[in-house]
């Protein structure tokens, strides 16, 4: 039997930092979905960010992650190193998982956190306390693509864990989470906004923030 205890946290780093949008626009297909945007968010906060289907939640972390290109407006990482461009200061979690099928989820993990965080950091997790908090440490020689949905969810949520980037940029994060892994996470959302981390999620279901704040998009597309 295993039996998963999550590391202790670590003091509160980073407390400078703040993530600053102002006046941001996209298009998506020639339309504005996102329009005069802005908001900040500082060290230790979270937004999350709600709306119908189709209102922009997905475009707003996509141009935050430096994956969209903007249309107006600026998106800026305030108080951090100035030679790191801000997509490499952030995680992204889409949709998809982010995961090698043929490989172990321990070998994935590794993978990430090899390429992700080359530098030791003392903020970075081990891969095997990683699993530890997401409860993944029994499966962790299995291939990726035979694991549950649910599984290979926790599995990506891992991949945050084992490379510290202060800004967690998370999409549906909770997608076929059970319960006990909802609190799990919430409580590794928790951890990360202790350190001094910043997430911006957007999510249709309570993620277990209490003091996290909130951006309501419009209408839907
Ligand atoms: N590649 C694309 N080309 C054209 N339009 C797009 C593209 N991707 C998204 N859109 C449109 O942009 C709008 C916003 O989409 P987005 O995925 O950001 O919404 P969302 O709020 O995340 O929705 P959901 O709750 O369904 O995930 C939608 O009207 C969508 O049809």
């Amino acid at each position: 039997m295993s039996i998963d205890v999550p590391e202790p946290v670590q003091p509160p780093v980073d407390g400078a930092l703040r993530l600053c949008v102002d006046n941001l626009g996209v298009l998506r297909g020639g339309r504005r979905v996102l329009d005069h945007l802005s908001f900040s968010l500082s060290a230790g906060q979270a937004l999350i960010v709600t709306g119908p289907n189709g209102a922009g939640k997905s475009t707003l972390l996509r141009a935050l992650a430096g994956l969209l290109p903007r249309a107006g407006g600026s998106i800026a990482l305030e108080g951090g190193p100035s030679d790191v461009e801000l997509p490499q200061q952030a995680h992204y979690l889409a949709h998809s998982d982010g995961l090698k099928a043929a490989l172990s989820v321990e070998e994935n993990l590794e993978f990430w956190s090899r390429y992700l965080a080359p530098e030791p950091d003392r903020r970075s997790r081990t891969v095997g306390a990683a699993l530890g908090v997401v409860g993944l440490s029994h499966v962790a020689g299995a291939p990726f693509g035979v694991l549950s949905a649910g599984q290979k969810r926790r599995a990506a949520l891992a991949r945050l864990l084992v490379a510290f980037r202060p800004l967690w940029l998370l999409d549906e994060p909770l997608t076929a989470l059970d319960r006990a892994s909802r609190e799990k996470f919430a409580l590794a959302m928790r951890d990360h906004c202790a350190l001094g981390g910043l997430i911006v999620a957007a999510t249709h279901e309570p993620l277990g923030l209490n003091e996290a704040k909130e951006l309501a998009l419009g209408s839907a597309g």
